[in-house]
């Protein structure tokens, strides 16, 4: 589904990425971990376009990640998504709506609404909206075009408990419908629980990847070690 190779980007003389590559199939939720500054925003960027890559090639089932097809193929959550402060809620499910040419797009963004418990606030205006709140509706007008590649940076802050764990429950299903999950966190313990493969990034190049079980075998304490031992002893 996911295919980025060689991946290098420069600001400037900092080399933010270094031949970065990797893969992520369908039906697999992968995490991209990495300390402060690792290249992980970096990374999601150059893949949803936002950033042009110094070298390396990105591709979305078998497409340049640059041409206009991808686009109905994925989507991208931030991690401060911003909302139109005088759009309402329902109006920022329309205005995706028609910006990908969806015509029965009302009953999934009613219950996609209703899933992230936004139905009371359907009317609120974006500027209205707590932070928590905005990150909801930003992931209900991600999820609106049902996109086959999600990709969030770091989807869990903002989110109160019970939302996080409604956002880990709606991750589990989209991968049962066979999509595509990339996820950046920080929250170790948040991925730790669901997440089919990690990647870890430190100083722009990618220094592990596998499943869990994998990278437990590579540190001291091997089966009992948390996702958290792992991580320190991988970028130690
Ligand atoms: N627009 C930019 N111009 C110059 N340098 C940048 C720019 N964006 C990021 N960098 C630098 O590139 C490196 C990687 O940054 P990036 O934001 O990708 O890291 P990150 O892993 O997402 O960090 P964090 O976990 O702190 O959000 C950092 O050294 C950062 O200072």
């Amino acid at each position: 589904m996911l295919i980025v190779s060689h991946l290098s980007k420069n600001y400037g003389k900092l080399k933010a990425l270094e031949d970065v590559s990797f893969e992520v199939q369908s039906g697999e939720i992968v995490g991209l971990l990495g300390p402060n500054g690792a290249g992980k925003s970096t990374t999601l960027k150059a893949i949803t376009g936002l950033l042009r890559p110094t070298s390396g090639t990105i591709t979305i089932e078998g497409i340049a990640h640059k041409d206009v097809r991808v686009k109905h193929l994925f989507t991208y959550v931030s991690e401060t998504p911003e909302l139109y402060e005088m759009l309402t809620v329902m109006e920022h499910m329309q205005f995706v709506a028609y910006a990908y040419g969806l015509s029965h797009w009302k009953d999934r963004a009613d219950h996609l609404l209703d899933q992230f418990d936004l139905k009371d606030k359907v009317n609120e205006l974006g500027k209205n909206l707590s932070k928590g709140m905005k990150q909801k509706v930003a992931i209900c007008t991600g999820l609106l075009h049902d996109p086959k590649l999600l990709i969030f940076d770091e989807p869990f802050i903002g989110l109160d408990p019970k939302a996080i764990r409604e956002l880990k429950n709606i991750f589990r299903q989209l991968k049962e419908e066979g999509k595509c999950i990339f996820i950046s966190s920080h929250l170790l313990d948040s991925i730790e629980d669901f997440c089919d493969r990690v990647l870890v990034l430190k100083n722009g190049k990618l220094i592990a990847k596998g499943t869990l079980d994998e990278l437990r075998s590579r540190v001291e304490g091997g089966e009992s070690s948390s996702l958290e031992d792992v991580f320190l002893e991988v970028t130690k």
